[in-house]
């Protein structure tokens, strides 16, 4: 068993991975990871497939040892490149994507096991058993064999046997993945509950970034293996750092402004100025030799004035726009649009509660947009 060695981290840090990689075939799938997270949280690891998410919490687990860097939980070592701490003496339970029941024990045995190997029996190992299932609504399925329930049940069963457990540490690897849609969001407040009652700490690794957003306290989304931002997921959503965020996160366009020398809008601030973001794009497309930067636009703050007639000189006048596309979304209507002046055009996202045709003209007034970092 490793010695115990303690991290020079902050008293609120719980887990800390510091500097962590991971190579396969010479190639770095996690890269100079830094993470600090704090004791009960829930916090999504976001990201394409293939970011390095689930080598990421493979390695905080305890089934892969970094290349370089470490991880420390509440001050102890657990992992470097000459320490290893074993997966069963974490503190840390995890649930998988494929559940991973025992296909042979039934739903308590399989949520008893772990207990019973720490030498718990008798009426305090039935005790702890439906309590977890209790907490997964499932104390009437204890008898049932895994083969016997839906996808659904199985990953309660695979949480209760976690909780049962009591780990300081969660991880959870894509855990609705294999369900259905309906499903996914009842199993979202499930989650939600039971992160609230254990008082645990949550990892959560997912590639959708809308159960990223309905579950977590925060999101750090990885991309090519490295931390791209950490942040709430209001704020991910709002105040993303770089085009690649803007473009993952949520629905929205990256146009190109022209930033005059002295731009009266700062790094770190909305624009809100509806005249200077319409002279900016009408600069852009008129193909300015000035320097461009991209912002974001949400749809959300786009306006679609239906009459081109509306459209006139005045700095804060709608854009004119051709509607390339109209698709019917149930509560609203999604509008593709091209912006275009007579040398250039950039697309934009709107939403409409009234469905628009293919080619009409239309004007459109942004409200708001996010200036993002350069490239
Ligand atoms: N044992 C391994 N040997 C070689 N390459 C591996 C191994 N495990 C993972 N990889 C590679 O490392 C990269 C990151 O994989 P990882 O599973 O961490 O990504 P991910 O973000 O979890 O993706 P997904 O969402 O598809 O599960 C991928 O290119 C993958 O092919």
């Amino acid at each position: 068993m490793a010695q115990l060695k303690t991290a020079p981290a902050a008293a609120a840090d719980h887990l800390v991975l510091r500097g962590l990689q991971r190579n396969f075939a010479h190639r770095a799938v996690v890269r100079a990871l830094d993470l600090r997270v704090p004791r009960g949280q829930f916090l999504a690891l976001l990201g394409p497939s293939g970011c390095g998410k689930t080598t990421t919490l493979r390695m905080i687990a305890g089934f892969e040892q970094p290349d370089a860097g470490s991880i420390h939980l509440d001050g102890r070592l657990l992992s470097d490149t000459s320490t290893h701490v074993a997966p069963e003496l974490r503190g840390m339970g995890m649930v998988f994507q494929s559940y991973a029941l025992w296909p042979h024990m039934s739903v308590a045995e399989n949520v008893g096991y772990a207990l019973r190997l720490r030498g718990m029996r008798g009426a305090d190992l039935r005790r702890a058993v439906v309590q977890a299932l209790e907490q997964v609504e499932l104390a009437d399925k204890a008898d049932a064999m895994p083969h016997a329930l839906s996808g659904g049940q199985k990953q309660r069963v695979a949480l209760a046997r976690c909780l049962a457990a009591a780990p300081r540490v969660i991880l959870l690897d894509e855990p609705l993945a294999n369900l259905d849609r309906h499903l996914r969001r009842t199993m979202e407040s499930a989650f939600r509950r039971l992160h609230r009652s254990s008082g645990a700490t949550f990892l959560y690794v997912t590639h959708d970034q809308g159960e990223a957003m309905a579950l977590a306290d925060e999101i750090a989304v990885l991309h090519e293996g490295q931390l791209v931002q950490r942040a709430t997921p209001q704020r991910l959503y709002q105040q993303p750092r770089t085009a690649w965020l803007a473009r993952f996160i949520g629905q929205g366009s990256v146009l190109h402004i022209e930033a005059p020398a002295a731009a009266p809008w700062q790094d770190g601030r909305f624009i809100e100025d509806c005249a200077l973001l319409h002279t900016g794009l009408r600069h852009a497309l008129q193909e300015s030799r000035r320097p461009q930067r991209q912002v974001l636009v949400r749809p959300e703050h786009v306006t679609l004035i239906p009459s081109p007639e509306s459209v006139d000189s005045a700095q804060d006048a709608p854009l004119p726009a051709r509607v390339t596309d109209c698709v019917f979304k149930g509560e609203r209507y999604e509008v593709e649009l091209a912006l275009t002046l007579p040398d250039a055009c950039q697309q934009l996202l709107a939403f409409s509660p009234r469905p628009y045709t293919a080619g009409a003209m239309v004007g459109v007034r942004i409200a708001r947009a996010w200036p993002l970092a350069q490239p």
